[in-house]
């Protein structure tokens, strides 16, 4: 069976600006795929062209096995969009907004009801079905963005960013109605900067940086660290000066500073042998550091997708280099993209 999503060597140009560099990968049926990078890194640029609404300068695309650039209306039925940010109409409220889009896609009469009501349930929108659509909340909003990205109950959704803006108990409800999604066997392409909260929900995790995929694999697998930098992380505190602790640092061999805490800091040592760990803490009761902390930590998502970007910089990630554009083009054109 193929894939929900599959993308291979996708590029997409602006000009010189390179925002989609060769990148593939594949997302199964009935998974979620959370979609990590930073600002800029290209993640709504792969995900527009996945929805139908920007080409490829080149590469394919596919949802379900079927090509978004020359099959896009048959790609559309199968997609719910849920853009990072989305126009309301003033004076249309919840009820009107939803029946609106319902029509749209050629819902009629009792049937047309029905599934505006379902989805209304389903985003707990009802008691709010005569509120205009323009003055709702933050996570409101994005519960109206979602019911409507649901009308046509679409096999895959892909979500830009739906949890940014809002707060701890609107991203939670928001986390759970993904969860019950992902239960029914949707499957689930959802960009966030949260990476813990991706971490919980997700099959798996797909990381870009400047327009190329840099990791996809399991949240506890990175956690682990089994595909990070290696070795252990340990919180280190003393009593007086923070900066003894980076300074004694820079001296030790196998043992890296990484960030300043208001006590000492976070520190990795290059070998996950507890002994190995013992002989530092040794060492800098040795050399006069008056430790009164060191605990190991565990590694969160946002170390690990620090750890891979800084691999990166220091040329130690074998990132696989996509092949090269056989010739660089500054306007895309849907033509170049072909079905596998
Ligand atoms: N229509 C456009 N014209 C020119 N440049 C664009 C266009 N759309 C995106 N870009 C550029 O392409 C790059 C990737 O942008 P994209 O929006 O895909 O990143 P992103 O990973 O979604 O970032 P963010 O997390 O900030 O939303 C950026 O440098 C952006 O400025």
């Amino acid at each position: 069976m193929s894939a929900a999503l599959k993308v291979h060597n996708l590029y997409r140009y602006f000009g010189h600006l390179q925002a989609v560099n060769g990148v593939s990968f594949e997302v199964p049926h009935g998974s979620v795929c959370g979609f990590v990078g930073a600002n800029g890194a290209g993640k709504t640029t792969t995900m527009r062209i996945l929805a139908t609404l920007d080409y490829p300068t080149m590469g394919v695309a596919e949802v379900c096995g079927i090509n978004v650039v020359n099959h896009p209306s048959e790609v559309r039925k199968l997609i719910g969009w849920m853009p990072d940010h989305f126009g309301n109409y003033e004076h249309m409220t919840v009820l009107e907004y939803l029946d609106f889009y319902a029509r749209a896609l050629g819902y009629k009469g009792k049937e047309r009801r029905q599934r505006v009501q379902e989805v209304m349930e389903f985003t707990d929108l009802i008691p709010l079905a005569e509120r205009f659509s323009n003055k709702l909340s933050k996570g409101m909003t994005q519960r109206l963005g979602l019911g409507r990205a649901l009308l046509h109950d679409p096999q895959v959704l892909i979500m830009d960013e739906p949890a940014a803006g809002l707060d701890p108990k609107a991203r939670v409800e928001l986390k759970h109605l993904i969860r019950v999604l992902a239960k029914e066997g949707k499957t689930i392409f959802i960009s966030s900067h949260i990476l813990s909260e991706l971490g919980e929900m997700c099959d798996s995790l797909l990381f870009i940086n400047a327009g190329r995929v840099v990791h996809h694999g399991n949240a506890e697998d990175l956690k682990r660290g089994a595909d990070a930098l290696g070795g252990v992380l340990y919180d280190v505190q003393v009593a007086g000066e923070a900066q003894t602790v980076s300074d004694w640092c820079v001296l030790q061999p196998h043992v890296e500073f990484l960030e300043a805490r208001k006590h000492g800091g976070r520190i990795r040592i290059e070998t996950d042998d507890p002994a190995k760990a013992a002989d530092v803490l040794s060492r800098m009761v040795k050399d006069g550091l008056r430790v009164v902390e060191f605990h190991r930590e565990q590694r969160n998502l946002e170390d690990a997708f620090i750890d891979i970007l800084g691999r990166i910089e220091r040329g130690e990630k074998n990132v696989i280099a996509p092949p090269p554009m056989p010739e660089t083009k500054s306007a895309p054109t849907a033509t170049t993209a072909s079905e596998s």
